[in-house]
């Protein structure tokens, strides 16, 4: 019951005209944060609704260490989740809006000082909500859902709004939660965000996935675009050397080649056949916005 794995398998959900969700299938594994990550449109709210029962699915099912979330015993205590940013009674404070969720939740009530602690917003405490920034409304969000001390958090576009030193700190703590063995599900359009945030992606376009694995899993799954640099006083030899094996050489423009086709150990053992001096040799790793855009390309039609 504890061991924080979600499964989502066959998920569908049909609103009157849109396949929202298609049939969907993945699995996020406790421990490491896995980012879910598609563009707007894609189906990853109506997906993380599904698995909080906000929303029936028209098929499938999601199901958090082996249970729908429906039939987990305490559900807060075992899965928090931030949906949309914080709100909060606007002339409530900080503390005072985590201690009315924990009377109601039945949670202790220094949890919520432990709480607000835990986002960094102690010092922020006895302010009231209506003063707070996105970016502390975002942290105040992250501590209600972390009240019940729960095994599996899930949270929908929480770097929205944040600052590049916001973003930092919610991966640091994005990170250290998942180092306490928790299962992290993030969603996001952003790769950029992703690419620091996540160990590993689960990728959907139009409702359907499109790629899961670690980062780097994902990013050598495009290995056809992934080139090797190269840099040789003896051009015109490599290049023909490197075209007999059926590499394509372009120039780079500064002097450089960059050749794809072919592996970086390949590159190195053509050249040594030919006799060729290399001055650099260097493996180019397509960015994660490039193999995003590949792989989202014309499933992600604006819906
Ligand atoms: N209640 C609803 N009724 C009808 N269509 C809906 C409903 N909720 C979502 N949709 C549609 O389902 C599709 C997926 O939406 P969803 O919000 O899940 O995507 P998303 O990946 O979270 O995108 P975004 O990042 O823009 O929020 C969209 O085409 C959306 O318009």
């Amino acid at each position: 019951m504890s061991d924080g794995q979600i499964i989502v398998s066959g998920l569908t959900k049909h609103y009157k005209n849109v396949r929202a969700v298609d049939n969907l299938s993945f699995t996020v594994a406790p421990g490491r944060v896995t980012g879910f990550l598609g563009p707007n449109g894609a189906g990853k709210t109506t997906t993380l609704r599904m698995l909080l029962n906000l929303v029936r699915p028209t098929a499938g099912v999601a199901t958090i260490s082996g249970q729908r979330y429906a039939d987990l015993p305490e559900p807060l205590r075992h899965v928090g989740a931030v949906l949309e940013a914080s709100s909060a009674h606007k002339g409530r404070t900080g503390i005072n809006h985590l201690r009315v969720i924990c009377a109601a939740a039945g949670f202790p009530r220094h949890r919520a000082d432990e709480a607000l602690a835990l986002v960094g917003l102690t010092p922020a405490a006895k302010r009231k909500f209506k003063g707070y920034s996105l970016g502390m409304r975002q942290r105040l969000g992250i501590a209600a859902a972390m009240l019940g001390d729960p095994k599996v958090l899930v949270l929908d576009e929480p770097a929205n709004g944040l600052d590049p030193e916001g973003i930092r700190w919610m991966r640091d703590l994005l990170k250290t939660l998942a180092g306490q063995g928790r299962t992290i599900l993030v969603s996001s359009h952003l790769l950029s965000e992703m690419q620091l945030l996540a160990d590993d992606l689960v990728i959907i376009a139009a409702g359907k996935l499109v790629r899961q694995g670690t980062v780097d899993q994902v990013m050598d799954s495009m290995a056809h675009s992934v080139q090797v640099r190269v840099r040789t006083p003896q051009v015109d030899e490599l290049t023909a050397a490197l075209v007999a094996q059926n590499a394509t050489v372009t120039p780079n423009g500064d002097g450089a080649l960059l050749v794809s086709g072919v592996d970086a150990p390949a590159v190195g053992r053509v050249a040594l056949k030919a006799a060729v001096e290399l001055h650099e040799l260097t493996v180019e790793r397509p960015d994660l916005e490039r193999v995003f855009l590949e792989l989202t390309a014309g499933k992600a039609a604006i819906r």
